[in-house]
């Protein structure tokens, strides 16, 4: 065998474990990426500058969701490149709360206490800003808080507008307090996106002997014989032999790859001709924000729309659960400027962060080349809608308080003919999207959790040597954007497994 480990997919997660895993030389380590592997500073303009958010199609895999409740297919963006989606991003470096830990430790997980995670939260950065008790100084990713000075016209009068209705000014989002509205902390530094291709596998890392970083390899199955891993089947056929397999490949294609395998729920592979291995609820938590964007057109003298990203509010709605956010509005230029009649736009975009619709993923066929069914089932919830369209009302009180007010020309989403409660919740379905927040369609749970599929380390239940380690396996949706919480996790998990082959 020559290789100790597998890791499937490059992206926040994968990247992480393949420089945390081949730290020790005696390790022989393989990352196996679909898409294409640039060197640090070799990305192209679409995925590096910081500006240009989703990437484009050469680097997406092109997932669209089934139009489902809300009547309409969403683009799922997943990058497909070496630094996955992180590479992609709006690259907003924003931690989940200690009250979203609270919740995984009431579903009776252990090792993953708000204190706990601090430390990986720590390990992973490198903020030049904020207090040490906080922040870390040498991690690989590079973090930087935006300052008020930096932002557009448009993007201080958010804040200054939303201070003005009595919301608390956020200095560091990444600190003891979080309700209230500042400007973002952003893993960019001098306009480039620090995706983890950049921030973990730094030219350094990829001279390592024992590291072996193949792009343009797409794996289709598990190879598992005896309840035990023991390699990964390419889609072209290859079979790669390793000692263990990590699935990063994020949460549509770590539980695809499982469910090809024969890992999932038993009545589903039957009828796509896949014999089940193990019998597992992959795919059946599918966790994301909705997301709906209220547009504002600029006046033509505030037109600035660089740096793109941004500010956010955080708070939350009346129906909130004590200690809860659920609520964000996040003011950026992500929009097309010839979309607007003034040349320049502002998005207040607002997400129930803390949803309880749960979707699902599935295969539609055990044919790897074909993308798997996504339903985000959002909005299924009277509560999940109600709460969503109170940030939306919310969303456009700041848009009509000054100084947000007196910089803009007009609403352009959903415009002013929309006023009552009907119209704007047909509006807000009608243009509902992501904001490409994936999580839990692998879910770790407690011992004894019927719905959880790997344990509290990534182990999938019941197969030796595989472990599935992205976003896939947070147990539920954090109120907050997912990448830091995806790249903490990777760091948590690898410096707490001892033995990579057993599980
Ligand atoms: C447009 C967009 C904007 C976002 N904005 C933010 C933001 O500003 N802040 C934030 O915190 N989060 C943001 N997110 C979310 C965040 O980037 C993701 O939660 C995070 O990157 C997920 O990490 P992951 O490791 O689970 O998966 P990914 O980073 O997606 O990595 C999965 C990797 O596996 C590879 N792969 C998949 N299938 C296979 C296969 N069969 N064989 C081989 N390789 C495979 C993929 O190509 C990819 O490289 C955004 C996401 C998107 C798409």
């Amino acid at each position: 065998m020559e290789y100790d480990i597998v890791i499937v997919g490059g992206g926040s997660a994968g990247a992480v474990l393949a420089r945390r895993l081949s730290e020790s030389s005696q390790r022989r380590v393989l990352l196996l990426e679909a898409g294409p592997a640039y060197r640090p500073s070799g990305y192209p303009d679409a995925l590096a500058l910081a500006d240009r958010v989703g990437g484009d199609a050469a680097h997406d895999w092109g997932y669209k969701s089934e139009a489902g409740g809300i009547g309409h297919a969403i683009h799922a963006r997943r990058g497909r490149v070496l630094g996955g989606s992180s590479a992609v991003n709006a690259a907003v470096a924003m931690r989940a709360r200690p009250a979203d830990f609270d919740r995984w430790a009431q579903r009776g997980i252990t090792g993953w206490s708000a204190a706990e995670v601090l430390q990986s939260f720590r390990k992973l950065e490198s903020a030049p800003y904020g207090d040490e008790a906080w922040h870390g100084r040498e991690g690989p990713l590079q973090v930087r808080q935006m300052t008020s000075k930096a932002l557009t016209p448009s993007l201080r009068g958010f804040v200054d507008a939303t201070a003005a209705l009595g919301f608390e000014r956020i200095a560091d989002f990444n600190a003891e307090t979080q309700h209230g509205v500042g400007p973002y902390p952003l893993n960019v530094v001098d306009g480039v996106r620090q995706n983890t291709g950049i921030a973990y596998l730094t030219a350094e890392v990829r001279r390592r002997p024992n590291l072996e970083i193949r792009p343009d390899a797409e794996v289709d199955r598990v190879m598992v014989e005896g309840g035990r891993a023991y390699g990964v089947r390419l889609v072209d056929g290859t079979l790669i032999a390793a000692g263990a397999v990590i699935l990063s490949a994020g949460a549509y294609g770590s539980p695809a790859i499982l469910m090809r395998s024969g890992i999932g729920p038993a009545d589903e592979l039957r009828a796509l001709g896949i014999a089940p291995i193990a019998d597992l609820p992959v795919g059946r938590r599918l966790m994301d924000h909705p997301f709906y964007y209220n547009v504002y057109a600029l006046r033509r003298e505030f037109n600035a729309m660089t740096p793109a990203a941004g500010a956010i509010l955080w708070t939350r709605s009346h129906e909130a659960a004590p200690g809860e956010l659920d609520l964000h509005v996040s003011a950026t230029h992500i929009w097309d400027p010839a979309a607007s009649p003034t040349g320049g736009a502002i998005v207040l975009a607002t997400a129930l962060t803390l949803p309880e619709s749960v979707g699902t993923v599935r295969l539609a066929s055990a044919d790897p080349r074909v993308a798997p069914r996504i339903d985000f089932n959002f909005l299924s919830t009277a509560r999940d809608r109600r709460r969503l369209l109170e940030g939306v009302r919310l969303s456009r009180q700041i848009g009509a308080t000054a100084p947000f007010a007196d910089l803009v020309a007009h609403e352009m989403e959903p415009g002013r003919h929309v006023q009552t409660d009907a119209e704007l919740e047909a509006a807000v379905v009608a243009a509902l999207d992501t904001y490409q927040h994936a999580t839990s369609t692998v879910p770790m749970g407690a011992d004894g959790d019927a719905s959880a599929v790997v344990d509290t380390l990534g182990a999938v239940r019941g197969i030796g040597g595989l472990r599935v380690i992205d976003a896939s396996i947070l147990p539920e949706i954090p109120s907050v954007a997912t990448n830091l919480t995806t790249i903490m996790a990777a760091e948590h998990i690898a410096a707490r497994v001892t033995d990579w082959s057993r599980s």
